[in-house]
């Protein structure tokens, strides 16, 4: 490729300059790379093209997973007109005589109807008698004793009087008044959390049906990778097999495995061959090098290259392959940040799709400083979010983790550059939702959440 000076200014942005934007040059002609907005629209659409695998499985098992179908109530909520305090049930104006016999509690099948006049001990959650007018909680209500009534034990046949103004309807919550038998709870395409757990637990449910994850297989490619201890004699560790991993779950997947496979062609194609993950990510040997296995690999299975190159920097040799009509393969560059930039461009949103799960809300947020545009390409930097802004970290090479490693996001600058305050797209990290510090809202919101 004739841009060694381009290709340079990755390497140079890795501390970030505050130079003035400059504008985007034309492409050169006959460039088969795809740009990055299409290759993440391509990806999507390769994995919202997938028909998800659905199993049922009971509550306890569906942490985690995406709602296959949307969760309609199996019930009314509440599923009987219900007390909100313990108190009184009361029935027409006061004073009232009250019922003698038990109190009425939680869990309990109907009681008799309670005629005007009459008030009866009620508990918190207890199904509250037919023509009830209101409940009356314990501290709002003065109960004189009847005759015989003994201390400590519950009046009756004595008089409930209201020490405050009694509004028909008080403290019962009425059936259905959360939800109807059939109403839509939450929609397709959910994630279960806990709280999603409890309320399908309310509703009636005792399992859901639910995307089965995505499997990936993660084979590192290179000779020079070391699995332990300190590089030496021209060896370096291996940055992406312990990262990927991780990574990939935190997106939905399932990865039994991350496998090392050097610079063996024949490796290569039998792993390719003979997988059964739906999805099989690569990393290293995208490029053209006398030991860069994954083009010739792909070529000799006949896969159909969906995208082969993309317009961002750190990453641009990142390729989609379909390898099966189910099955895909990434191939993410070796370069660390530039596999991460061909993790959150190809794969994320591949994933999403074969996993069932939503778009996220598209994030932008006002860019601090400057910083340095490729002349055609959208790069994607490693930001952290201080006082609402994005700000722009050194350490930022194709190379280097350092700068991602205290990241927030990364921030996507538009060929030409940004100028201090222009809004850029954020890519949230997986984590950052748990890490973020609580933002003053940004313009447009949303992002590190
Ligand atoms: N003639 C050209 N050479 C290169 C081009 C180009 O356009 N023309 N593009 C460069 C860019 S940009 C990138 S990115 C890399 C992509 O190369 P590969 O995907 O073939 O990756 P490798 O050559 O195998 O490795 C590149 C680099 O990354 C290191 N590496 C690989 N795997 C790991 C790992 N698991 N952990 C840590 N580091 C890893 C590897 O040692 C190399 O230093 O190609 C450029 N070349
Ligand atoms: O610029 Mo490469 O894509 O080193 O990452």
């Amino acid at each position: 490729m004739n841009e060694p000076d381009f290709d340079g200014v990755d390497e140079a942005l890795a501390l970030v300059g505050r130079a003035p934007a400059r504008l985007a040059e034309p492409r050169p002609p006959g460039h088969r790379d795809t740009s990055w907005p299409q290759a993440r629209a391509l990806a999507a659409r390769a994995g919202g093209g997938a028909t998800p695998r659905v199993r049922r499985a009971p509550l306890g098992a569906a942490l985690g997973r995406i709602l296959a179908e949307p969760l309609t109530a199996l019930t009314d909520l509440p599923s009987f007109d219900t007390s909100a305090m313990d108190g009184w049930a009361v029935a027409g104006p006061g004073p009232w005589e009250i019922r003698a016999g038990d109190s009425v509690l939680a869990g309990h099948g109907p009681t008799p109807a309670l005629p005007d006049g009459v008030a009866v001990r009620i508990a918190t959650g207890a199904r509250v008698p037919a023509d009830t007018t209101a409940v009356i909680r314990s501290e709002h209500a003065r109960a004189e004793p009847g005759r015989g009534d003994r201390p400590g034990t519950a009046p009756s046949g004595g008089h409930l009087h209201a020490r405050h103004e009694v509004v028909p309807g008080q403290d019962i919550r009425p059936r259905g008044q959360e939800c109807r038998t059939g109403d839509e709870l939450l929609p397709a395409a959910t994630v279960v959390t806990p709280a999603v757990l409890g309320l399908a637990s309310a509703a009636g449910y005792d399992e859901l049906a639910t995307v089965e994850p995505p499997r990936v297989e993660v084979l590192v490619l290179g000779d020079e990778l070391l699995t332990s201890g300190v590089p030496h004699d021209g060896l370096i560790r291996d940055a992406l097999g312990p990262m990927l991993g991780p990574w990939l779950r935190a997106l939905g997947a399932e990865v039994p495995a991350v496998r090392r496979v050097g610079d063996d062609a024949d490796a290569l194609y039998e792993a390719v061959a003979g997988t059964d993950a739906d999805l099989v990510v690569t990393t290293g040997g995208t490029a053209a090098g006398p030991v860069d296995h994954v083009h010739p690999v792909l070529r000799t299975l006949g896969a159909e290259l969906l995208v082969d190159g993309v317009r961002v920097r750190p990453g641009h040799p990142m390729l989609l392959a379909r390898l099966t009509a189910s099955r895909y393969l990434v191939g993410l560059p070796g370069n660390p940040l530039a596999a991460v930039s061909g993790l959150l461009t190809l794969a994320e949103p591949l994933l999403r799709g074969l996993a069932g799960r939503r778009a996220p809300e598209p994030c932008r947020a006002p860019v601090r400083d400057g910083v340095h545009g490729h002349p055609h390409d959208t790069r994607l930097v490693p930001v952290v979010h201080r006082a609402g802004w994005a700000v722009p970290l050194h350490y930022a090479g194709p190379a280097m983790l350092r700068g991602l490693a205290a990241a927030d996001g990364l921030a996507a600058v538009p060929p030409g550059g940004a100028r201090p305050g222009d809004e850029l797209e954020i890519l949230d990290l997986p984590w950052t939702a748990s890490t973020a510090a609580p933002v003053p809202a940004p313009a447009q919101g949303g992002c590190f959440t």
